[in-house]
């Protein structure tokens, strides 16, 4: 705690104070500029694209700009994901799961996991079903509410996508469907909410100063965080037992399943046990469920932010499938507009957001600076998708993806990161944005209220998602 020195060569920033280290520096900054994201971006622009600082007892480098992220996501020696109190707090005290393990653990359980989905779903035309299915659910709601009211709704769309999302996800996971009064599913949902906008991506106060968890367990943020996990674990657990009893290897339901299976198999890896499948169903939930909902938020707030768009992609949309049947994934290639509509929705999302952590797994160099082992790395995706290089950046414009009449996406738009950790939903998100703005589009416009305008201004937490706000909702 009290070693204030910098190793030799470490990236440079703001100095380091005994046992804060730069703890008061950055938190004045994140006060002055509001988020996480802004706040590299000012020390970017003061001390060059890699920064090095130090916040209790964690060293932390943030890579900002597309060269210093593909560097670090891209060598293996930076592809370890970090340790401690924090991270293994989501799992009982243990390092289980792949959205925060490395090494030949995290290899073998990445690679079973992403075979898994493929098989069912990822990219099928089951994935596209099942999407459709829950967007024709969400029109037919729609609906029944406008009528109920007269011609006009009023909907937060902030809260609109959740449990449709989950949906899509639960049933590859499970081959169950969460039901709409599965209540424990639904206040799980918005606990994690709560929980992914009050931690960030640099950690919790307890993951800086782990003595603080027992000195002060409610304000470190450590009471909320394990009991959220907690519930999560009962959660889950519960739905595992649920299918081990009805488990039948000769006809699989989905994910759980094939898990199971593998337990009782004689090429069982040590890696594979039931822990570790419960582990990846929070991981699936907590990295699935909240980025692709927020995803789906700053769709809609821009899509109301810019009615041309919204009607350029409702015109398409009537152009292509017409009204008579709803959008599936083949119309994906002859819906460019909308597909573009995609790309700014995830732009939107990502820019306001990082690259999960890494962590040095042994001293290396990164553009020139050493980087000690341990050391957790950052990735600000700011720094590609809204700064170097796109032109008006703060601008919705679906078109400027489209090049001589196809789509063209620059290297720097990165929403899914890269490299061996690049998301293992990507899929299944792209899928799911996509035919749920399709669906609701060809439907319904969706407006302003103008006694509560809509702004981009946005939650920050681990994964930033839009301030509550409401749109009048018509048929079209
Ligand atoms: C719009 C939605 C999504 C966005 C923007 C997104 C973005 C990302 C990013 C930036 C990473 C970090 C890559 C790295 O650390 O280098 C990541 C990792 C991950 N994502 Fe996603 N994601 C989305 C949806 C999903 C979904 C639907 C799932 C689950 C099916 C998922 C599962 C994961 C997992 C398990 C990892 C960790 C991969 C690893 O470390 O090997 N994500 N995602």
């Amino acid at each position: 705690y009290l070693d204030t020195r910098k190793p030799k060569n470490f990236p440079p920033g703001p100095r380091w104070y005994p046992i804060i280290g730069c703890a008061w520096q950055l938190s004045k900054l994140r006060k002055a500029t509001g988020c996480l994201a802004k706040t590299t971006g000012e020390l970017a622009a003061k001390y060059g694209p890699v920064v090095g600082v130090r916040v209790g007892t964690d060293r932390i480098v943030f890579a900002y700009g597309y060269d210093a992220i593909h560097e670090f996501t891209t060598r293996d020696e930076f592809n370890g994901r970090p340790d401690g109190i924090f991270y293994r707090t989501r799992t009982w005290g243990q390092r289980r799961g792949v959205l925060l393990t490395d090494g030949e653990f995290w290899v073998d359980q990445r690679k079973f996991v992403l075979r898994q989905l493929r098989e069912f779903g990822f990219g099928k035309k089951s994935m596209s079903d099942m999407i459709q299915g829950e967007g024709s659910a969400m029109v037919e709601n729609i609906k029944k509410k406008i009528e109920d009211t007269g011609g006009a709704c009023v909907l937060r769309m902030d809260d609109l996508f959740g449990i449709h999302v989950l949906n899509t996800l639960w049933t590859m996971v499970s081959g169950n469907k969460c039901t709409s009064d599965d209540k424990e599913i639904r206040s799980l949902q918005v606990i994690l909410t709560e929980l992914l906008a009050k931690v960030h991506m640099d950690g919790a106060l307890f993951s800086h100063y782990p003595i603080l968890r027992h000195l002060c367990p409610d304000y470190s943020g450590y009471t909320m965080f394990h009991g959220v996990h907690k519930r999560m674990w009962r959660f889950f657990a519960l739905e595992i037992q649920k299918l081990k009893a009805t488990y039948n290897p000769y006809d699989l339901r989905g994910f759980i399943d094939v898990y199971l299976k593998m337990l009782h198999s004689p090429e069982r890896k040590e890696s594979f046990t039931e822990g570790q499948l419960l582990a990846i169903c929070v991981d699936l939930f907590v990295a699935g469920s909240e980025t692709t909902t927020k995803t789906l938020g700053f769709a809609f707030l821009y899509l109301i932010l810019y009615p041309d768009v919204q009607r350029k992609a409702q015109e398409e949309i009537d152009r292509v499938i017409g009204r008579n049947r709803l959008p599936n994934l083949n119309d994906r290639p002859h819906l460019q507009y909308v597909e573009c509509v995609v790309l700014e929705s995830l732009r939107m999302f990502g820019c306001r957001a990082f690259i999960i952590p890494h962590r040095a797994s042994k001293d290396a160099y990164l553009s020139g600076y050493l980087i000690p082992k341990d050391t957790i790395i950052l990735g600000s995706l700011q720094s590609t998708l809204l700064d170097g290089g796109w032109a008006n950046p703060e601008i919705f414009d679906p078109e400027r993806y489209i090049k001589n009449g196809s789509i063209e996406v620059p290297d720097r738009f990165i929403p899914f990161g890269f490299g061996k950790h690049r998301c293992m939903g990507e899929t299944l998100a792209r899928a799911n944005v996509f035919l749920i703005i399709a669906c609701l589009l060809q439907t319904f416009n969706f407006t302003a209220l103008p006694s509560e305008p809509p702004t981009t201004d946005f939650i920050d937490g681990v994964t930033p998602g839009p301030k509550p706000f409401k749109a009048l909702v018509t048929l079209r």
